[in-house]
């Protein structure tokens, strides 16, 4: 059986998914302090109990929020990292400075380090040297935690290996019965890894239906995206080691379905300002809320091309973004890809030269 909760929560970073985890340790009964970095955040929360970045939702007079990280770690049972993936690292090192051994961490970021193709996992491993941790992820809108609607998400530790034994005593049961409550519902997983890649994937993604929403295309191309979406998604998983079944769980299929079909997505979002026209500059500019595809799929396709994976819609995100690839080329390029078998069985034999792609080797190259 799993042992007690854990009672002290400390949540580092406020923006809204912090706040909003901050809400629901504190809904589930938690002692929870939540670290801003930024001194107006403070202020904003001191005087009138909201944060910018989530605005609508008032902070519990129980939650202390403050910008002393190692008063907010102090006594802490648990630590909740949730800063944008690029500024993990610092952070994780930041808070190793500050905090008592032993104490476990679930990483929330999602995304993969740039350049050096990391997991946020395998950051924490190297910052934070022998600590236990996990990794929380699923279809989790803030603002929606926040407003106590019913929310399910996957916790995953390395731990949860090994049968039900194993998996009712892991580190993930242990922050599931942390920060359960009556609407927000974790299951317990024992492959972070396919989790992971979960999350840092289907921002990308996200970014490419956002781009067919804005474009003013339909319904079909959509669940095109999504479903060969997660086929990249699968092939991404497996190569680092995690499970293909874990893609089609709420961290992978789950996330993926909300994210890409929703304006209250920011990736989402990002992607629409630019199929109506806007540069990747303009559709971020002034925005102070991360777009976490935006970075990531250079990240991910790099890392993609390292392990020999095929990510076309990833790549087509990533050319349109950061090389100059038009969308209308991007488009052209992914539809006429040559014809392939749609199963994992017969996937990569099967390979046939598109019908109309003779004429445009060179668009269809590049994806
Ligand atoms: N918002 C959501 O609905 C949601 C849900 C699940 C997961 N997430 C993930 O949580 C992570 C955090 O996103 P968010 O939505 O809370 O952020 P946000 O967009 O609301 O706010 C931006 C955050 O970035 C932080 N930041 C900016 N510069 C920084 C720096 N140099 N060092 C450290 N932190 C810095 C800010 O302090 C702030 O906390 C992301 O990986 C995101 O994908 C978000
Ligand atoms: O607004 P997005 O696109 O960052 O998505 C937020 C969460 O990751 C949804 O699970």
């Amino acid at each position: 059986m799993a042992e007690a909760p854990l009672d002290k929560v400390a949540v580092i970073g406020a923006g809204a998914w912090g706040t909003a985890l901050a809400m629901t340790a504190h809904r589930a009964g938690r002692r929870v302090s939540l670290w801003a970095r930024e001194a107006d955040v403070v202020e904003a929360v001191a005087r009138d109990r909201r944060n910018p970045f989530l605005p609508d939702y008032p902070i519990p007079a129980e939650i202390a929020v403050s910008g002393d990280l190692s008063a907010v770690v102090a006594q802490a049972g648990l630590v909740i990292l949730v800063v944008p993936s690029q500024f993990l690292r610092g952070m994780a090192r930041a808070v190793e400075a500050v905090l008592a051994a032993g104490v476990p961490v679930v990483i929330c970021a999602k995304g993969i380090e740039t350049d050096s193709g990391k997991l946020m996992s395998d950051i924490v491993a190297e910052e934070m040297p022998g600590r236990p941790q996990a990794v929380l992820s699923g279809p989790s809108f803030a603002s929606e935690v926040a407003e106590g609607q019913p929310t399910a998400v996957t916790v995953a530790s390395e731990d949860a290996a090994g049968g039900a034994e194993a998996a009712s005593s892991s580190l993930a049961a242990k922050i599931c019965l942390a920060l359960g409550n009556e609407s927000f519902r974790p299951y317990i997983s024992d492959d972070p890894v396919g989790v992971e890649v979960g999350g840092a994937v289907k921002n990308v993604l996200a970014i490419a239906c956002g781009i067919a929403d804005g474009l003013g295309m339909g319904s079909n191309p959509r669940a095109a995206l999504i479903t060969r979406g997660l086929a990249e998604l699968k092939r991404l998983a497996e190569a680092l080691g995690g499970r293909r079944e874990t893609v089609t769980g709420l961290a992978g299929i789950g996330d993926l379905t909300l994210t890409c079909s929703s304006t209250q997505s920011r990736n989402f979002s990002f992607g629409r300002a630019l199929g109506q026209g806007m540069t990747p500059e303009e559709a971020l500019a002034g925005k102070k809320s991360v777009a976490e595809g935006a970075v990531n799929a250079r990240s991910v396709t790099q890392l993609a091309r390292r392990l020999g994976v095929e990510m076309p819609i990833c790549e087509a995100v990533n050319a349109i973004l950061h090389d100059g690839l038009s969308i209308r080329d991007a488009v052209q390029a992914l539809l006429t890809r040559p014809i392939k078998a749609e199963s994992r069985e017969l996937e990569p034999h099967v390979i046939l030269p598109h019908p109309s792609a003779a004429n445009d080797l060179q668009a269809n190259d590049m994806v």
